[in-house]
C-alpha cells in the first residue's frame, strides 16, 4: 500500500521548496498549483467559466488568463475568491484523484500531494497524513515580499485569504519548521519521512 501524505503551508512557508527535496528522493509529488494552470488554459471549461464570471478584463491580448489581474481582484474580495474557487477547485480535485490513483495502482512506497489549501478545502480525508511546513509570520511576509516583489499590503492580502500558519501546524500530522536554512529542513523532512516509513534513509 502507498501512503499518501498531503504536503501544505500557507503561502511562501517554502512548500515548494519542500516538494523538490521530496522528488530529490524519488518520491512522485503532484502540484495542485500546476493543475491549477493547466485547467484554465484556452479550451479548458474553467476557462469559459471564469470569462463570463469576471469578463474580458481578467485576460490578457493573447488570449491567456491575466493571474496578476485576477489576482488583484480575488486576493481582497472573500465573495470572488469562492466564486473563483468554485469554478476552478472541482477540475484540479478530478485531475488530482487520477494522478493519486494512477500511482496508487503503480504500488510506489509512498506519493505526495502539494496542496496550499488542504486544510481550508477541507481535503485531508484524501490523504493518510498531513505535513506542515511552516515559518514565523514575520519570515513568512520577508520571503514573500522578496519573492514575489510585492508591497507589503499585497502580500498581506494573500497571507489573509489563508489560514494562519500556526493553525496549521497544529492541525498537521507533522510539520517542519523552515524558519532556519535549507539543510535544516532536509533534516526534518528525512526523519518525518523515515518515521512514516515513506522513504528507506540513505544506507
Ligand atoms: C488567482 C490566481 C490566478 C493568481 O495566480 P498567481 O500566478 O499570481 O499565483 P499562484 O497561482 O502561483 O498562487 C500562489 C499561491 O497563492 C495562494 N492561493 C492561490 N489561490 C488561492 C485561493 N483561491 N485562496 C487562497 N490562497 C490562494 C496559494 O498559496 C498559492 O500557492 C491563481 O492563484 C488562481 O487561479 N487561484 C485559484 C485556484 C487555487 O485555489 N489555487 C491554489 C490551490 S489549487
Ligand atoms: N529555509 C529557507 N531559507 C531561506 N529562504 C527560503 C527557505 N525556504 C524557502 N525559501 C525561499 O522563500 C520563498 C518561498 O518559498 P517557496 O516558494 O518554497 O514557498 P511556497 O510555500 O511554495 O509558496 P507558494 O504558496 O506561493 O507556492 C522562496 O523565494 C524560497 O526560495
Amino acid at each position: 500500500m502507498s501512503l499518501v501524505i498531503g504536503l501544505t503551508g500557507s503561502i511562501a512557508t517554502g512548500k515548494s521548496t519542500v516538494a523538490s527535496m521530496i522528488k530529490d528522493m524519488n518520491i512522485p509529488v503532484i502540484d495542485a498549483d500546476e493543475l491549477s494552470r493547466e485547467v484554465v488554459e484556452p479550451g479548458e471549461a474553467a476557462y469559459q467559466q471564469i470569462k463570463e464570471t469576471f469578463g474580458e478584463g481578467v485576460f490578457q491580448t493573447d488570449g491567456f488568463l491575466d493571474r496578476k489581474a485576477l489576482g488583484r481582484i480575488i486576493f481582497n474580495d472573500e465573495e470572488k475568491r469562492k466564486q473563483l474557487n468554485d469554478i476552478v477547485h472541482p477540475a484540479v480535485r478530478e485531475r488530482m484523484l487520477e494522478k493519486r490513483d494512477d500511482y496508487v495502482e503503480q504500488g510506489t512506497r509512498a506519493v505526495v500531494l502539494d496542496i496550499p489549501l488542504l486544510f481550508e478545502s477541507g481535503l485531508s480525508h484524501y490523504v493518510d497524513r498531513t505535513l506542515v511546513v511552516a515559518v514565523d509570520e514575520d519570515t513568512q511576509l520577508k520571503r514573500l515580499m522578496e519573492r514575489d516583489e510585492s508591497t507589503r499590503e499585497e502580500a498581506l492580502s494573500r497571507i489573509n485569504a489563508q489560514i494562519p500558519i500556526s493553525e496549521k501546524a497544529e492541525m498537521a500530522d507533522a510539520a517542519i519548521d523552515n524558519s532556519d536554512t535549507k539543510e535544516q529542513t532536509l533534516q526534518q523532512l528525512q526523519s518525518i519521512l523515515w518515521y512514516w516509513d515513506a522513504w528507506e534513509g540513505t544506507e
